[in-house]
């Protein structure tokens, strides 16, 4: 199957920060999470892709097509909602939305209408004179029904309320049944990850450190309390351990055969949240 998007060894350099190497692509009918702390190169990744910045090296491909070349076709096939919209804040949710739909072929208005109800929007009021949440749930009413084939959602979350999270949450749900389509969304949310993606690439300090299917990933770490007191030398998979009988291993299968070699019981497994994996597995590559 050909990819929705592919990166061809990108690179950007800003002043003091570099991003990539990147070679990554993406399928239809996922969606993948973009995890990192502040300022490891999420949005500068959704800025390379929409070519607001260009790559210092390398290129971009959108169902085959480059988007660095004189054809912009590719525009229409991939919706962006930014952290922030900038230069909006005299227009009204109605202006904007007529602005917006004008240029996507696909537009649902229904789905737009349906959105609006559910977040209950004020379209006559100035973008600017709503309150950061409410701009938020209206950038993502005019993004999410452009009904394009790639959705990407920069903090998507970001100030937003439990109930309002769970519309959302069911809403991008509802619309990756549409069809072969894609989200790649970056969040600090750990609660939007665990429910909605499939994927998770890390990123740390602009280098891309992992390309994980979630799941497996979760399957990888575990955590142990043994029956006795472990010796001092590591075990196979030990990454971590707390006082004399907890143990964290991100091989588990080889960890259990050899507490089973050396008759070395364990009173209890369990798998660890995707928020401390993410933070040993972010925390390992800073010290490496
Ligand atoms: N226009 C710019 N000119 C120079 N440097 C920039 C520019 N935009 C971003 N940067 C730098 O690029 C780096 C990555 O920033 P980026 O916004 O991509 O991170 P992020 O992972 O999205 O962070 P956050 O989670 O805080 O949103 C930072 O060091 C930032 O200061």
């Amino acid at each position: 199957m050909q990819p929705l998007i592919e990166f061809k060894n990108v690179r950007k350099s800003n002043d003091d920060f570099e991003l990539g190497p990147i070679n990554l692509s993406f399928e239809p009918g996922t969606i993948t999470a973009l995890v990192g702390k502040n300022g490891a190169g999420k949005s500068t990744f959704f800025k390379l892709l929409m070519n607001l910045v260009s790559p210092t090296e390398g290129d971009i491909f959108i169902k085959g097509q480059s988007i660095l070349g004189e054809n912009e076709d590719w525009k229409k096939k991939i919706s962006y909602q930014p952290q922030s919209l900038n230069g909006v804040n005299s227009f009204t949710g109605k202006e904007l939305k007529k602005l917006v739909s004008h240029y996507y072929p696909t537009w649902d208005d229904d789905l737009f209408t349906k959105l609006v109800h559910q977040f209950e929007l004020p379209l006559s009021k100035a973008f600017g004179k709503l309150s950061q949440g409410v701009q938020k749930q209206l950038s993502l009413a005019l993004t999410i029904p452009r009904d394009t084939e790639i959705l990407l959602l920069d903090e998507p979350t970001a100030h937003m309320d439990i109930p309002t999270k769970q519309i959302l949450m069911d809403c991008l749900v509802d619309w990756m049944d549409r069809g072969d389509k894609m989200i790649l969304i970056a969040s600090h949310q750990v609660e939007d990850i665990r429910k909605l993606a499939d994927y998770l690439v890390l990123f740390q300090k602009g280098k891309i450190v992992g390309n994980y299917v979630k799941e497996e990933l979760v399957a990888q770490y575990k955590r142990y309390w043994l029956e006795s007191s472990l010796s001092a030398q590591p075990l196979p998979g030990e990454i971590a351990r707390k006082g004399e009988r907890l143990i964290i291993s991100n091989h588990p299968l080889e960890t259990e055969a050899h507490l089973r070699k050396e008759n070395q019981r364990w009173l209890d497994a369990e798998s660890l949240d995707l928020e401390d994996i993410i933070s040993i597995v972010l925390n390992n590559e800073r010290k490496g």
